[in-house]
């Protein structure tokens, strides 16, 4: 088998999907050869994805790229996974779909971890590849934020998590659901000063909700571990959050670098 070729990943959110080609199959992802990304409302209805898959993904599969694989973590239900499998299976291409629970260097204690968000499973594998820590708070600042426990004993274990309405969702939530409230941009100035008006309020108070999330959980590993936990920061927000969590590592491109890790691994398993 060679390894020559991309590989195109592909991190498809709830506000966004991702994708990028990753050039060395072999070596892990830092920073992507290219990015590209739509808004989801544009795949819509995900039944009928095909045709926008088509427009958008398909030119990236065409001979140029030598495209050996493409990955997939995918929190957009079964139907965005069959559009992404036809766009494959036309262009000849295999289709690598993130598995919760595939490696034993990485278990979640998920109930049924199939139903654990890929976006989540794909960024605690990243983390596992980076942190040289044993107690990590992992968090996606996304259309949700989520904030994974993530611990290093004998091998890694994602203990379980937290699932809240993220950053933008707030803002809007309080818009479409009052009679004068503006829709406001979260506010990332980290002041400390008492807000004097509507914009500041809601600006400041949904970045202080998100950060008082992210402190309170940090606090109980701390209580529970002993000293505090690394927190690593990924997802559309995690900048401007970080200037309210400054203790927090940017973990960029998580879902890219874990799908990538997922991949190496399983092709390892195959050949071993
Ligand atoms: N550069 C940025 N700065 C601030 N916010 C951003 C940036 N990029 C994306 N966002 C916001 O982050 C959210 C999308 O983040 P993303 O992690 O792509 O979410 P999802 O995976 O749920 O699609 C959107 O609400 C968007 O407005
Ligand atoms: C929690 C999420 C909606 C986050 O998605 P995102 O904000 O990244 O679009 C996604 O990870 C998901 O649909 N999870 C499935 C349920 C779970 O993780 O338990």
């Amino acid at each position: 088998m060679t390894n020559a070729g991309n590989l195109l990943c592909i991190d498809a959110g709830n506000t966004f999907v991702k994708w990028c080609l990753h050039a060395c199959v072999n070596v892990r992802f830092e920073q992507p050869s290219a990015f590209f990304s739509h808004a989801t409302a544009e795949f819509k209805p995900f039944s009928g994805s095909l045709s926008a898959l088509q427009q958008h993904l398909a030119p990236g599969l065409n001979s140029t790229h030598a495209v050996k694989a493409v990955l997939l973590s995918n929190v957009l239900g079964p139907d965005f996974e069959q559009s992404v499998r036809s766009v494959c299976e036309a262009a000849g291409v295999p289709l690598h779909v993130l598995t919760v629970n595939r490696h034993a260097e990485i278990q979640s204690a998920y109930e049924t971890p199939a139903t654990l968000g890929k976006d989540r499973w794909a960024a605690c594998m990243a983390l596992m590849e980076v942190s040289q820590v044993k107690v990590n708070l992992l968090v996606s600042f996304g259309t949700a934020t989520t904030l994974d426990v993530v611990v290093k004993n004998t091998h890694w274990q994602h203990l379980g998590g937290f699932i809240v309405p993220g950053v933008e969702t707030m803002l809007r939530s309080l818009h479409l659901n009052t009679a004068e409230l503006p829709k406001v941009q979260l506010d990332s100035t980290g002041t400390n000063s008492w807000p004097v008006s509507t914009q500041q309020a809601i600006g400041r108070g949904v970045g202080r909700i998100q950060k008082a999330m992210v402190d309170s959980v940090a606090a109980q590993l701390q209580s529970e571990h002993g000293s505090p936990p690394a927190i690593w920061l990924t997802g559309g927000f995690a900048p401007a959050m970080q200037v309210h969590l400054p203790q927090a590592t940017l973990l960029e491109y998580a879902v890219f670098k874990g799908l990538v890790l997922d991949y190496r691994l399983a092709q390892k398993g195959a050949t071993a």
